[in-house]
């Protein structure tokens, strides 16, 4: 009997291990094909943007030749929020909720809502900087996972964002910034009173707030990505709180 037991126990033991086995092989199998699309994704994006420089010697027109891959890979980002929801990254769920969902705000209800600011240099400067990040960080993850990540890779996700992520966040304000006149005069996805539903909203205040949230929001990250560094590149064991 007693037997029977610890061999139950085995048994159980032995089809917990192959369920997490099973499990992991797809999450890994999943992770494999959605970095490499992101890094085609974004490879292409970047290929674009040259071919049109080279082509037009200008910035101008750019973002609406590369406006539907950029919204289609970076809205597809979202699946990363339910990667460290699910668990199949290690990754805290507010930090890269916070870091994909400014992204997508900034490029649907900022840059394709507002056609005026579109030919912004702060436009195509924070679309090179998220590309030359994306590229290296999916590239990155890639190889991570095959097990073949060359140092060069490696250094590069750990190092570019320091200049990166401030030179990214600079295109960002300068493009709100330079949404703002056109926010205020048009008064574009506003509510005003008196209306059926009996609430006001400003967007062009709103957009005053999202810049100025990115006051606490970003040495979060930044400080997030500072963390990460030491840990991959120095081998420092450090505590995260549970973000
Ligand atoms: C609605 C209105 C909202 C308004 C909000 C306004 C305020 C916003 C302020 C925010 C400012 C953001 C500005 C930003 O957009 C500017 C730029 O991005 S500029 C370009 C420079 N940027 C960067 O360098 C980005 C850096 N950030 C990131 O890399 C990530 O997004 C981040 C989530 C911040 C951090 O990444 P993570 O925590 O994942 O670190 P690691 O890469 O080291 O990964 C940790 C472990 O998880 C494994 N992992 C993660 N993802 C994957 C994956 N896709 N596939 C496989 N494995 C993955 C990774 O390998 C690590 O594993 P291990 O621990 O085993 O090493």
């Amino acid at each position: 009997m007693a037997s029977g037991e610890e061999d139950g126990t085995v048994d159980e033991k032995e089809t917990n291990n192959k369920k997490k086995r099973t499990k992991g092989a797809i999450a890994t199998a999943w992770l494999a094909f959605y970095n490499i699309a992101m890094t085609a994704g974004w490879l292409v994006l970047a290929v674009s943007m040259i071919r049109y420089y080279l082509q037009r010697g200008t910035h101008k027109g750019l973002y609406k030749t590369i406006a539907k891959t950029l919204k289609f890979f970076q809205t597809f980002a979202l699946l990363e929020v339910g990667h460290c929801a699910i668990g199949i990254v290690r990754t805290s769920v507010i930090v890269t909720g916070v870091q994909v969902c400014s992204r997508i705000f900034l490029v649907w209800f900022i840059t394709n809502s507002i056609r005026q600011i579109q030919n912004e240099e702060s436009v195509i400067l924070f679309v090179v900087v998220w590309t030359i990040t994306e590229i290296t960080r999916y590239s990155f993850y890639t190889f991570n996972l095959l097990h073949h990540l060359p140092y060069f890779i490696k250094w590069a996700r750990y190092n570019m964002f320091i200049v990166m992520y401030p030179l990214g966040v600079i295109g960002e304000l300068l493009t709100i910034h330079a949404a703002l006149p056109y926010v205020r005069r048009s008064g574009m996805f506003s509510l005003r009173l008196p209306n059926k539903y009996n609430v006001s909203f400003d967007y062009y205040y709103f957009l005053i707030i999202v810049m100025l949230s990115y006051i606490p929001l970003f040495p979060q990250l930044y400080f997030h990505m500072l963390r990460q560094r030491r840990r991959v590149l120095h081998g420092e064991v450090i505590v995260e709180k549970d973000e």
